[in-house]
């Protein structure tokens, strides 16, 4: 087994835009497929009769359950939009049908698609959207805004309980970049433009977003915004909320523009209000975001230090005392060993597993001579705290790899291999034990399911008070798939939770993690961000069951 030739290993600066059909991830015409090494490390090598067993239902085979739209409501959306901006079609619901997390993907594969909204609508302005919220908010329907669709945490799945019937939003259309501010350095962008389409703009321009999310390929402004999305140039860029300087939000009582000014002091911070939000106080529609002349020149190199902790004080030394990289993530070492950061070495010897120990990976853009004094510097700081030097190799693997890995999902499930990642952030003093406590809920958990698992993990976004986990966890698949990971789940959500850690740093609350979050933030608060929703949503109509 090859990656097809196809498969995008390449940088984000030309990478396709790519319409996401579920349930597989990427282009359907360039199917991901299991490199060499990765397949025989699962056991999985000369599997092809297995994985047409294993791929399920084909989507155009999915039954559906009638469209449950009032009639009413049905013929005020197409007077509103146009009869082409409404539809009911079999593959437009089966691909606005919850998201791309594991149990979303084997959902489908199963055949069961009872979270597809009834309709999708095309909006094609901010005047339309509120159109669609009023209608929607008098015939009672639930409303799901659709950027990319890249959710993992149940975002586009709400509960529908009580509704009249489910819209899905799609915001395609809204995709242009209004204007750059090229004296402020913003650029206000429509909220349904893909995050590779937004480069390509900026790009043209000059500048960059330095938004990368793995998920770049599908994922877009508005899901950015609505989920406090944090790209894997983060320790350079900042986290998408960081970058937000506005934005616009429709809802069913109208709309609601902040970000006057950059910073200030009248009243509360509205914007951090509404950024990771998700769809629960109604559609964000236009954000006005930081942009960043684009950078002439970068180097990303591979650094090996003897073990996790060595690892992370080094991470923790630059992210209190400088300087910052532009990519800063350091893989444990079971991630090292199994060579994860380079998708296509996965299970693979090469340069930076041969020695062991755990990889960091480190990236600077910029100017020509600013990177490379920043690099002398951050090396010395790396060297000091007892890193070993990889050079530009294994940087570079990841660099121009660090796209492919969603297309490893697919062909793993095929193979009859559980795969699934999940996220948290922390302190540094307590970063150690948040790892153990997870590594081990996890183990533990699948191992008494009779599925001993891999549990992978590396520090992917670092600040000065402390860092996030991203844990990946393969373990060969149980009869029951869904209900094996939802344990394991449970499980690691306890263990984040009891260590005081939060239950997400980037992949948001959705439904997934509702209950949590209810935990983590308490009832007082709780009860203030439900006040807030009563008074843009009085009706209940946006994202229900999402987030509150
Ligand atoms: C393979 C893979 C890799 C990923 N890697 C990363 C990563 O590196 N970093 C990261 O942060 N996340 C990552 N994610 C998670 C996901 O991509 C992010 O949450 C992303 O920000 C979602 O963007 P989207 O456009 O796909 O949003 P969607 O999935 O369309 O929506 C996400 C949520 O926001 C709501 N929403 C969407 N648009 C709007 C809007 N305009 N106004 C209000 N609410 C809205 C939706 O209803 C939903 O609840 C990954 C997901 C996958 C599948």
């Amino acid at each position: 087994m090859k990656i097809h030739a196809d498969s995008p290993r390449t940088d984000e600066t030309a990478l396709p835009v790519v319409h996401l059909r579920r349930p597989r991830w990427g282009d359907p015409e360039t199917p991901g497929e299991l490199p060499t090494a990765a397949a025989a490390l699962v056991g999985a090598e000369g599997s092809e009769q297995g994985e047409d067993q294993q791929r399920g239902v084909a989507p155009d085979d999915v039954v559906l359950a009638e469209p449950v739209i009032p009639a009413a409501a049905r013929s005020a959306l197409v007077e509103a939009l146009g009869v082409h901006r409404v539809t009911d079609d079999h593959r437009a619901r089966i691909d606005h049908t919850r998201g791309y997390s594991t149990p979303d993907i084997l959902a489908l594969r199963s055949g069961d698609a009872g979270d597809a909204p009834d309709l999708v609508v095309s909006p094609g302005s901010h005047d339309d959207v509120l159109r669609i919220l009023e209608i929607c908010a008098v015939h009672h329907v639930a409303v799901v805004p659709f950027t990319g669709g890249t959710s993992v945490v149940g975002g586009l799945a709400p509960d529908r309980t009580g509704f009249a019937g489910v819209v899905s939003v799609d915001l395609t259309r809204l995709d242009g970049l209004v204007e750059i501010d090229e004296i402020s350095r913003t650029a206000t962008l429509q909220a349904g433009l893909r995050g590779v389409r937004a480069e390509e703009l900026l790009r043209a321009k000059g500048y960059t977003l330095g938004h990368f999310p793995q998920s770049y390929a599908g994922a877009g402004i508005g899901g950015y915004a609505a989920t406090r999305s944090a790209g894997q140039s983060s320790a350079g860029y900042g986290r998408f909320d960081e970058i937000v300087e506005g934005l616009t939000l429709a809802t069913p009582r109208g709309t609601v523009t902040v970000g006057t000014a950059p910073r200030s002091a009248a009243g509360p911070d509205l914007r951090q209000l509404f950024l990771g939000s998700e769809g629960a106080f109604g559609i964000i529609t236009e954000v006005t975001v930081r942009v960043r002349p684009a950078p002439e020149h970068r180097v990303f190199e591979g650094w090996r230090f003897d073990d996790f902790d060595s690892g992370s004080d080094a991470l923790r030394a630059l992210a209190q005392d400088g300087p910052m990289p532009t990519v800063l993530r350091l893989s444990d070492e079971t991630e090292t060993a199994i060579n994860l950061a380079d998708p296509d070495g996965a299970g693979a010897d090469d340069d930076a597993t041969a020695q062991g120990g755990c990889l960091v990976v480190v990236g600077y853009e910029g100017h020509r001579e600013e990177v490379e004094a920043r690099r002398t510097t951050t090396g010395r700081v790396l060297a000091q705290a007892g890193g070993l030097a990889l050079g530009t190799g294994p940087g570079e693997a990841w660099r121009t790899g660090r796209f492919r890995a969603p297309y490893l999902r697919d062909p793993l499930l095929d193979a009859g291999v559980l795969v699934e990642t999940l996220e948290t952030v922390t302190y540094w003093s307590r970063l150690t034990d948040l790892k153990a406590a997870v590594t081990a809920a996890l183990t533990d958990t699948l191992t008494e399911a009779g599925t001993p698992p891999l549990v992978m993990c590396h520090i992917s976004h670092v600040y000065p008070a402390g860092a996030s986990l991203y844990f990946t966890v393969v373990c060969p698949q149980a009869d029951d798939p869904i209900a094996q990971w939802s344990a394991a789940k449970i499980a690691a959500n306890d263990a984040i939770r009891t260590t005081g850690a939060s239950i997400t740093h980037h992949h948001a609350v959705g439904r997934n993690h509702r209950a949590a979050y209810h935990d983590e933030i308490g009832e007082l608060a709780l009860a203030a961000l439900r006040a807030v929703k009563q008074t843009l949503d009085p009706e209940g109509v946006c994202n229900p069951g999402i987030l509150l």
